[in-house]
Order: C-alpha cells, then sequence, then structure tokens
C-alpha cells in the first residue's frame, strides 16, 4: 500500500478540498467581467489533480491547455534545466492566461514559462499554485493565487511525485526517510 511509505501528513483531502473552493471563489470574482476568452492552462505532469479540481470550482466559461515541462527527474533537487516536452496547443495572443502549477520550489521551471507566455503576447497572464515553498526560491516567481506556503521539505501526492510515485495520494504528505535510501 502506498499509504504506508508516509510519515506524516501535511494537507488532508478535506483541507486541500477547502483551499481550492477558495481559489476558485476569488478567481470567479476576479474575472466575472473579462470579456476575452479565459484560458486555463495546466502544467503537466504535476498539476493534473489540482487542475482538474480548480477548474470545477471557477464559475466561469474556461477553454483547457496544457503544457508538458519537466526539470526533476528522479530526485528531489531541480536539474536546472526546464524541457518542454508538449507546447501549447492554442494561440493566446489577446487572451487572458490563467497557469496553473502544483508547486512553486526553486523557481525555475515558473521563472523560465512565464517569460515563455509573456512572449506569446496574451492580454494577462496570472500564476496560480497549490504550494509554494519560499525559502528555496533561487529566482523570483510573483504567485497570484496561492494555495498554502510550505517549509523546505520535499513532497509528495496530490499530483506531487517521487520518482514519478505517489501522484495519486488524495493528501499531500511527507515520505519515510528509508524510501529515499
Ligand atoms: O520551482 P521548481 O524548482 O522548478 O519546481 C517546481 C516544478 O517541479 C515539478 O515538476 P517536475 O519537473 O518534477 O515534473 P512533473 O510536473 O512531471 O512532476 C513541479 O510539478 C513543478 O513543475
Ligand atoms: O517537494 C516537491 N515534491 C515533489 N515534486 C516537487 N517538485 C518541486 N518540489 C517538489
Ligand atoms: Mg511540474
Amino acid at each position: 500500500m502506498i499509504k504506508e511509505d508516509i510519515e506524516k501528513v501535511v494537507f488532508t483531502e478535506e483541507e486541500i478540498r477547502a483551499k481550492i473552493r477558495e481559489l476558485g471563489q476569488r478567481i470567479t470574482e476576479d474575472y466575472k467581467d473579462a470579456k476575452e476568452t479565459i484560458y486555463c492552462v495546466g502544467i503537466l505532469k504535476g498539476a493534473v489533480v489540482f487542475y482538474t479540481d480548480l477548474v470545477r470550482e471557477i464559475d466561469l466559461p474556461v477553454h483547457f491547455d496544457f503544457m508538458i515541462a519537466s526539470s526533476y527527474g528522479n530526485g528531489t533537487s531541480t536539474s536546472g534545466t526546464v524541457k518542454i516536452l508538449k507546447d501549447l496547443d492554442y494561440d493566446v495572443e489577446g487572451k487572458h492566461l490563467i497557469i496553473i502549477e502544483d508547486i512553486i520550489d526553486s523557481g525555475t521551471t515558473m521563472n523560465y514559462l512565464m517569460k515563455y507566455f509573456r512572449e506569446r503576447k496574451p492580454k494577462s497572464v496570472k500564476l496560480c499554485a497549490l504550494l509554494s515553498k519560499p525559502s528555496r526560491r533561487t529566482v523570483d516567481v510573483s504567485i497570484d493565487y496561492c494555495g498554502f506556503e510550505i517549509p523546505d521539505e520535499f513532497i509528495v501526492g496530490y499530483g506531487l511525485d517521487y520518482a514519478e510515485k505517489y501522484r495519486n495520494l488524495p493528501f499531500i504528505g511527507v515520505l519515510k526517510p528509508e524510501i529515499y535510501a
């Protein structure tokens, strides 16, 4: 059972659900008068679970788009290089973009992607991240909608992986130290 590999639960399913409801309400309020289409851009794979729950809390018409970006490989720290494995499907010039991400850690991935999105000349671009580790930041990232700030601990679950495992845990937790051995 994968739950046996967890040392402690950091956020329960209920805590995550309540936070996502709050984020969805804030986004709905902020964009309720928007005339241009809103594109919700999920950064796969980590954001997939958060994305599907968050979009259902936004009470406005939105379009779906996704990028696949990877920089961690099988370790617990960034390789420093962001690989884009899938680009956006749509031309987003003049549109409102909401970038949906699971976690901002060193900031490497989002610092790189934000420049990339701005080059596409959207009408606006905002970032919504479920989790942020401010103490780990090596480059600047400004988060418009942040779920939880967390300390410097490697976490898994709710989309977040260690070596591709644990993404399907319904809560967020810290692994037992022997798992990394
Ligand atoms: O702020 P950073 O230090 O760049 O870390 C954050 C990024 O790292 C993880 O992705 P990863 O590269 O592991 O790919 P994944 O989304 O497929 O898990 C996570 O999903 C973020 O995209
Ligand atoms: O704490 C983390 N857990 C899983 N994936 C991650 N990618 C960046 N930080 C993390
Ligand atoms: Mg990711």
